[in-house]
Protein backbone atom coordinates (compact mmCIF):
# COMPACT_ATOMS: atom_id res chain seq x y z
CA UNK A 1 0.00 0.00 0.00
CA UNK A 2 2.73 2.35 1.01
CA UNK A 3 4.63 1.26 -2.05
CA UNK A 4 1.87 1.88 -4.67
CA UNK A 5 1.28 5.27 -2.68
CA UNK A 6 5.19 6.73 -2.78
CA UNK A 7 5.02 5.36 -7.10
CA UNK A 8 1.82 7.55 -7.67
CA UNK A 9 3.60 10.75 -5.41
CA UNK A 10 6.50 10.30 -7.76
CA UNK A 11 4.66 10.11 -10.84
CA UNK A 12 2.37 12.79 -9.82
CA UNK A 13 5.68 15.91 -9.20
CA UNK A 14 7.34 13.77 -12.44
CA UNK A 15 4.00 14.89 -14.55
CA UNK A 16 4.93 17.86 -16.56
CA UNK A 17 3.35 21.36 -16.27
CA UNK A 18 2.98 22.02 -19.75
CA UNK A 19 3.08 19.51 -22.75
CA UNK A 20 2.03 19.87 -26.40
CA UNK A 21 1.56 17.26 -28.81
CA UNK A 22 1.46 17.72 -32.12
CA UNK A 23 -0.64 20.74 -31.58
CA UNK A 24 -1.60 22.08 -33.95
CA UNK A 25 -4.07 25.99 -34.33
CA UNK A 26 -6.08 27.58 -37.38
CA UNK A 27 -6.97 31.01 -37.59
CA UNK A 28 -9.47 31.81 -40.48
CA UNK A 29 -8.36 28.29 -41.96
CA UNK A 30 -5.06 29.15 -42.18
CA UNK A 31 -2.31 27.41 -40.43
CA UNK A 32 -0.36 29.11 -37.96
CA UNK A 33 0.84 26.78 -35.38
CA UNK A 34 2.38 23.21 -37.34
CA UNK A 35 2.02 19.90 -34.95
CA UNK A 36 4.09 21.50 -32.42
CA UNK A 37 5.48 19.02 -29.22
CA UNK A 38 7.45 20.44 -26.48
CA UNK A 39 7.13 19.47 -22.58
CA UNK A 40 8.03 22.03 -19.83
CA UNK A 41 8.83 20.20 -16.84
CA UNK A 42 7.50 21.84 -12.92
CA UNK A 43 10.09 24.20 -11.60
CA UNK A 44 11.77 24.58 -15.04
CA UNK A 45 11.58 27.63 -17.08
CA UNK A 46 11.13 27.67 -21.23
CA UNK A 47 12.26 30.14 -23.86
CA UNK A 48 10.38 30.32 -27.28
CA UNK A 49 12.35 32.14 -29.30
CA UNK A 50 12.73 32.63 -33.23
CA UNK A 51 11.68 35.46 -35.71
CA UNK A 52 8.54 37.81 -35.95
CA UNK A 53 5.33 35.93 -36.88
CA UNK A 54 6.80 32.67 -35.78
CA UNK A 55 4.01 31.93 -33.52
CA UNK A 56 5.35 32.39 -30.03
CA UNK A 57 2.67 34.60 -28.67
CA UNK A 58 -0.28 32.75 -30.49
CA UNK A 59 1.33 29.60 -28.16
CA UNK A 60 0.79 32.16 -24.80
CA UNK A 61 -2.58 32.59 -25.46
CA UNK A 62 -3.47 29.47 -26.58
CA UNK A 63 -2.38 28.21 -23.63
CA UNK A 64 -3.90 31.18 -21.78
CA UNK A 65 -7.12 30.50 -23.19
CA UNK A 66 -7.38 33.66 -25.41
CA UNK A 67 -8.09 32.47 -28.66
CA UNK A 68 -11.10 30.48 -28.20
CA UNK A 69 -13.62 32.90 -28.18
CA UNK A 70 -11.59 34.46 -31.74
CA UNK A 71 -12.82 30.83 -33.68
CA UNK A 72 -9.38 29.86 -33.98
CA UNK A 73 -9.75 25.95 -34.79
CA UNK A 74 -7.29 23.56 -32.35
CA UNK A 75 -5.80 19.82 -32.76
CA UNK A 76 -3.55 17.79 -31.23
CA UNK A 77 -3.28 17.85 -27.38
CA UNK A 78 -1.80 21.34 -25.11
CA UNK A 79 -1.92 19.93 -21.41
CA UNK A 80 -1.38 21.63 -18.35
CA UNK A 81 -0.32 19.86 -15.39
CA UNK A 82 -2.18 16.92 -17.01
CA UNK A 83 -4.79 18.68 -18.25
CA UNK A 84 -6.36 18.87 -21.99
CA UNK A 85 -6.57 22.73 -22.59
CA UNK A 86 -7.84 21.83 -25.91
CA UNK A 87 -11.20 20.61 -24.69
CA UNK A 88 -11.51 23.09 -21.69
CA UNK A 89 -15.22 24.70 -21.44
CA UNK A 90 -15.25 28.48 -20.58
CA UNK A 91 -16.19 27.57 -16.62
CA UNK A 92 -12.93 25.48 -16.62
CA UNK A 93 -11.22 28.15 -17.84
CA UNK A 94 -11.89 30.98 -15.72
CA UNK A 95 -10.76 29.20 -12.89
CA UNK A 96 -7.58 28.41 -14.63
CA UNK A 97 -6.77 31.90 -15.63
CA UNK A 98 -5.69 34.36 -13.01
CA UNK A 99 -5.07 31.66 -10.68
CA UNK A 100 -3.04 28.85 -12.00
CA UNK A 101 -2.07 30.54 -15.14
CA UNK A 102 -0.67 34.23 -14.89
CA UNK A 103 0.34 36.45 -18.15
CA UNK A 104 2.63 39.20 -18.48
CA UNK A 105 2.22 41.17 -21.70
CA UNK A 106 4.84 43.63 -23.58
CA UNK A 107 3.73 47.18 -22.84
CA UNK A 108 2.55 47.43 -19.19
CA UNK A 109 1.47 50.83 -19.50
CA UNK A 110 -1.46 49.70 -22.31
CA UNK A 111 -2.14 46.68 -20.25
CA UNK A 112 -2.78 48.52 -17.16
CA UNK A 113 -6.36 50.62 -16.94
CA UNK A 114 -5.39 54.22 -17.05
CA UNK A 115 -8.98 54.89 -14.17
CA UNK A 116 -7.52 52.33 -11.33
CA UNK A 117 -4.85 53.51 -8.60
CA UNK A 118 -1.86 50.85 -8.73
CA UNK A 119 -3.91 49.39 -5.53
CA UNK A 120 -6.94 48.64 -7.32
CA UNK A 121 -4.66 46.60 -9.86
CA UNK A 122 -3.34 44.37 -7.38
CA UNK A 123 -6.60 44.13 -4.89
CA UNK A 124 -8.62 43.11 -7.79
CA UNK A 125 -7.79 39.43 -8.51
CA UNK A 126 -6.83 38.42 -4.91
CA UNK A 127 -10.53 39.64 -3.73
CA UNK A 128 -12.24 38.22 -6.43
CA UNK A 129 -10.09 35.00 -6.61
CA UNK A 130 -9.13 34.67 -3.46
CA UNK A 131 -11.62 35.92 -1.59
CA UNK A 132 -9.63 37.90 0.49
CA UNK A 133 -11.39 40.97 2.50
CA UNK A 134 -10.35 44.15 1.44
CA UNK A 135 -7.99 44.92 3.89
CA UNK A 136 -6.12 42.00 3.40
CA UNK A 137 -5.39 42.13 -0.28
CA UNK A 138 -4.53 45.97 0.53
CA UNK A 139 -1.87 44.45 2.95
CA UNK A 140 -1.08 41.89 0.66
CA UNK A 141 -0.63 44.17 -2.60
CA UNK A 142 1.70 46.36 -0.32
CA UNK A 143 3.67 43.49 0.00
CA UNK A 144 3.25 42.53 -3.99
CA UNK A 145 4.71 46.00 -4.67
CA UNK A 146 7.72 45.37 -2.09
CA UNK A 147 8.46 42.10 -3.36
CA UNK A 148 8.98 43.46 -7.41
CA UNK A 149 11.22 46.29 -6.12
CA UNK A 150 9.04 49.03 -5.88
CA UNK A 151 10.10 52.14 -3.63
CA UNK A 152 8.02 53.78 -1.08
CA UNK A 153 5.57 50.93 -1.87
CA UNK A 154 2.57 52.76 0.60
CA UNK A 155 2.32 55.52 -1.51
CA UNK A 156 2.40 54.06 -5.04
CA UNK A 157 -0.61 51.88 -3.83
CA UNK A 158 -2.75 55.23 -4.41
CA UNK A 159 -0.68 56.53 -7.63
CA UNK A 160 -2.51 55.68 -10.98
CA UNK A 161 -0.58 53.73 -13.92
CA UNK A 162 1.20 57.23 -15.75
CA UNK A 163 2.65 58.28 -12.80
CA UNK A 164 5.16 55.31 -12.85
CA UNK A 165 7.97 54.80 -15.45
CA UNK A 166 7.66 52.09 -17.98
CA UNK A 167 10.02 50.13 -16.07
CA UNK A 168 7.68 50.52 -12.37
CA UNK A 169 4.44 49.74 -14.13
CA UNK A 170 6.25 46.12 -15.67
CA UNK A 171 7.19 45.52 -12.01
CA UNK A 172 3.53 46.22 -10.92
CA UNK A 173 2.26 43.84 -13.81
CA UNK A 174 4.50 40.85 -12.38
CA UNK A 175 2.92 41.74 -9.32
CA UNK A 176 -0.34 41.07 -10.46
CA UNK A 177 0.53 37.98 -12.91
CA UNK A 178 1.87 36.65 -9.57
CA UNK A 179 -0.74 37.87 -6.96
CA UNK A 180 -2.57 34.55 -6.97
CA UNK A 181 0.40 32.84 -6.81
CA UNK A 182 -0.09 30.72 -10.05
CA UNK A 183 2.22 27.73 -11.02
CA UNK A 184 2.58 28.48 -14.40
CA UNK A 185 3.36 32.20 -15.87
CA UNK A 186 3.73 33.01 -19.27
CA UNK A 187 5.70 36.06 -20.09
CA UNK A 188 5.41 38.13 -23.54
CA UNK A 189 8.25 39.84 -24.63
CA UNK A 190 8.30 41.25 -21.16
CA UNK A 191 11.46 43.48 -21.32
CA UNK A 192 10.64 44.78 -25.57
CA UNK A 193 8.78 48.17 -24.50
CA UNK A 194 11.16 49.10 -21.68
CA UNK A 195 15.21 50.74 -21.57
CA UNK A 196 17.54 48.10 -22.51
CA UNK A 197 19.74 48.84 -19.83
CA UNK A 198 16.45 47.45 -17.59
CA UNK A 199 15.79 45.00 -19.71
CA UNK A 200 18.17 42.29 -18.11
CA UNK A 201 16.69 43.47 -14.94
CA UNK A 202 13.07 42.89 -15.08
CA UNK A 203 13.65 39.27 -16.25
CA UNK A 204 15.93 38.32 -13.13
CA UNK A 205 12.83 40.05 -11.41
CA UNK A 206 10.44 37.60 -13.34
CA UNK A 207 13.14 34.35 -12.81
CA UNK A 208 13.89 35.35 -9.17
CA UNK A 209 10.06 35.77 -8.30
CA UNK A 210 9.14 32.85 -9.66
CA UNK A 211 11.28 31.02 -8.41
CA UNK A 212 10.74 31.53 -5.19
CA UNK A 213 6.90 30.72 -5.98
CA UNK A 214 7.88 27.61 -6.97
CA UNK A 215 6.48 28.09 -10.23
CA UNK A 216 7.72 28.10 -13.81
CA UNK A 217 7.54 30.45 -16.63
CA UNK A 218 7.36 30.25 -20.21
CA UNK A 219 9.08 33.69 -21.51
CA UNK A 220 8.65 34.80 -24.84
CA UNK A 221 12.51 36.71 -25.61
CA UNK A 222 14.05 38.13 -28.78
CA UNK A 223 17.61 38.26 -26.90
CA UNK A 224 19.01 34.28 -27.10
CA UNK A 225 21.80 35.72 -24.25
CA UNK A 226 18.97 36.24 -21.94
CA UNK A 227 16.83 33.17 -23.13
CA UNK A 228 19.32 31.15 -22.37
CA UNK A 229 20.54 32.93 -18.43
CA UNK A 230 16.31 32.80 -17.86
CA UNK A 231 15.43 29.42 -18.82
CA UNK A 232 16.25 25.75 -18.54
CA UNK A 233 14.78 25.13 -22.36
CA UNK A 234 14.51 26.51 -25.46
CA UNK A 235 12.44 25.86 -28.51
CA UNK A 236 13.13 27.49 -31.54
CA UNK A 237 10.35 28.41 -33.87
CA UNK A 238 10.02 28.96 -37.44
CA UNK A 239 6.65 30.24 -38.83
CA UNK A 240 4.30 27.71 -36.29
CA UNK A 241 6.85 24.95 -36.74
CA UNK A 242 9.66 23.80 -33.78
CA UNK A 243 12.38 23.41 -35.19
CA UNK A 244 14.85 22.75 -32.49
CA UNK A 245 14.05 21.93 -28.66
CA UNK A 246 15.25 20.74 -25.76
CA UNK A 247 18.26 21.86 -22.79
CA UNK A 248 19.14 25.75 -23.08
CA UNK A 249 22.62 24.86 -23.23
CA UNK A 250 22.70 22.00 -26.46
CA UNK A 251 20.13 24.17 -28.04
CA UNK A 252 22.07 26.67 -28.25
CA UNK A 253 25.67 25.71 -27.44
CA UNK A 254 25.22 23.22 -29.70
CA UNK A 255 22.79 24.34 -32.30
CA UNK A 256 22.23 21.54 -35.17
CA UNK A 257 19.72 22.89 -36.68
CA UNK A 258 20.02 25.38 -39.71
CA UNK A 259 17.65 27.96 -39.16
CA UNK A 260 19.16 27.91 -35.56
CA UNK A 261 22.71 28.82 -36.50
CA UNK A 262 21.27 31.24 -39.09
CA UNK A 263 19.80 32.74 -35.93
CA UNK A 264 23.23 32.66 -33.83
CA UNK A 265 25.30 33.97 -36.45
CA UNK A 266 22.86 36.85 -36.90
CA UNK A 267 23.47 37.60 -32.95
CA UNK A 268 24.82 41.05 -32.72
CA UNK A 269 27.50 40.99 -29.51
CA UNK A 270 26.90 44.89 -28.07
CA UNK A 271 25.61 44.86 -24.36
CA UNK A 272 23.51 42.21 -25.07
CA UNK A 273 22.63 39.83 -27.93
CA UNK A 274 20.12 41.30 -29.91
CA UNK A 275 17.95 38.44 -32.38
CA UNK A 276 18.39 39.19 -36.20
CA UNK A 277 16.78 37.29 -38.37
CA UNK A 278 19.00 35.29 -41.21
CA UNK A 279 18.55 36.73 -44.79
CA UNK A 280 15.34 36.62 -46.77
CA UNK A 281 11.46 36.84 -44.98
CA UNK A 282 8.88 34.14 -43.02
CA UNK A 283 6.39 33.02 -45.56
CA UNK A 284 3.27 34.28 -45.04
CA UNK A 285 0.12 32.54 -43.75
CA UNK A 286 -1.53 32.33 -46.94
CA UNK A 287 1.55 31.23 -48.70
CA UNK A 288 2.97 28.38 -46.25
CA UNK A 289 5.85 26.26 -47.92
CA UNK A 290 4.51 22.34 -47.28
CA UNK A 291 7.63 19.95 -45.93
CA UNK A 292 9.62 22.12 -43.99
CA UNK A 293 8.51 25.68 -43.84
CA UNK A 294 12.27 26.91 -43.57
CA UNK A 295 12.98 25.06 -46.56
CA UNK A 296 13.15 28.15 -48.69
CA UNK A 297 15.51 30.09 -47.01
CA UNK A 298 18.11 27.23 -45.93
CA UNK A 299 21.58 26.51 -47.11
CA UNK A 300 20.60 22.89 -47.06
CA UNK A 301 17.63 22.30 -48.24
CA UNK A 302 17.04 19.32 -50.76
CA UNK A 303 13.95 18.11 -52.67
CA UNK A 304 13.30 16.02 -49.51
CA UNK A 305 12.51 19.08 -47.42
CA UNK A 306 10.62 20.83 -49.97
CA UNK A 307 8.00 17.69 -50.29
CA UNK A 308 8.01 16.69 -46.68
CA UNK A 309 7.83 18.00 -43.42
CA UNK A 310 10.94 16.11 -41.43
CA UNK A 311 9.66 15.01 -37.79
CA UNK A 312 11.07 16.57 -34.23
CA UNK A 313 13.30 13.81 -33.47
CA UNK A 314 16.18 13.15 -30.30
CA UNK A 315 15.86 12.88 -26.96
CA UNK A 316 13.99 15.50 -24.40
CA UNK A 317 17.25 17.24 -24.09
CA UNK A 318 17.81 17.59 -27.81
CA UNK A 319 15.08 17.36 -30.31
CA UNK A 320 15.84 18.74 -33.96
CA UNK A 321 12.91 18.72 -37.24
CA UNK A 322 15.94 18.59 -39.96
CA UNK A 323 16.21 15.97 -42.87
CA UNK A 324 19.75 17.00 -42.80
CA UNK A 325 21.09 18.73 -39.25
CA UNK A 326 24.89 19.84 -39.28
N1 LIG B 1 -5.54 38.38 -34.67
C1 LIG B 1 -4.94 37.75 -35.69
N2 LIG B 1 -5.62 37.48 -36.83
C2 LIG B 1 -5.03 36.83 -37.86
N3 LIG B 1 -3.75 36.43 -37.85
C3 LIG B 1 -3.01 36.70 -36.77
C4 LIG B 1 -3.56 37.38 -35.61
N4 LIG B 1 -2.58 37.48 -34.68
C5 LIG B 1 -1.48 36.89 -35.20
N5 LIG B 1 -1.74 36.43 -36.44
C6 LIG B 1 -0.79 35.75 -37.33
O1 LIG B 1 -0.34 34.56 -36.69
C7 LIG B 1 1.04 34.34 -36.95
C8 LIG B 1 1.77 34.20 -35.63
O2 LIG B 1 1.72 35.47 -34.96
P1 LIG B 1 2.35 35.69 -33.51
O3 LIG B 1 1.99 37.07 -33.07
O4 LIG B 1 1.97 34.55 -32.63
O5 LIG B 1 3.92 35.59 -33.82
P2 LIG B 1 5.14 36.02 -32.88
O6 LIG B 1 6.17 34.97 -33.08
O7 LIG B 1 4.67 36.22 -31.48
O8 LIG B 1 5.62 37.38 -33.52
P3 LIG B 1 6.17 38.72 -32.78
O9 LIG B 1 7.54 38.37 -32.31
O10 LIG B 1 6.16 39.73 -33.87
O11 LIG B 1 5.22 39.04 -31.67
C9 LIG B 1 1.52 35.53 -37.78
O12 LIG B 1 1.57 35.14 -39.12
C10 LIG B 1 0.47 36.59 -37.54
O13 LIG B 1 0.33 37.42 -38.67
Amino acid sequence: MSLQMSSSAVQATSRPLVELEDFSLWRQNRSVLDGLSFTLPKGQNLALVGESGAGKSTIGLALMGLLQSQGVKMAGRARFDGQDLVSLNARAWNGLRGRRLGMIFQDAGAALDPCFTIGHHLAFPLRRLLGLSSRQATERALALLESVGINDAKARLKAYPHELSGGMQQRVMIGIALACEPDLLIADEPTSALDVTIQAQIVRLIQDRVRMQGASCIFVLHDLALASQACERIVVLYAGQVMEAGLAEVVLGRSRHPYTQALKSCVIELDTAALEPPPGAAPSLDRMPSGCRFAPRCPRASERCTAEKPPLQGTEAHQIACWHPG
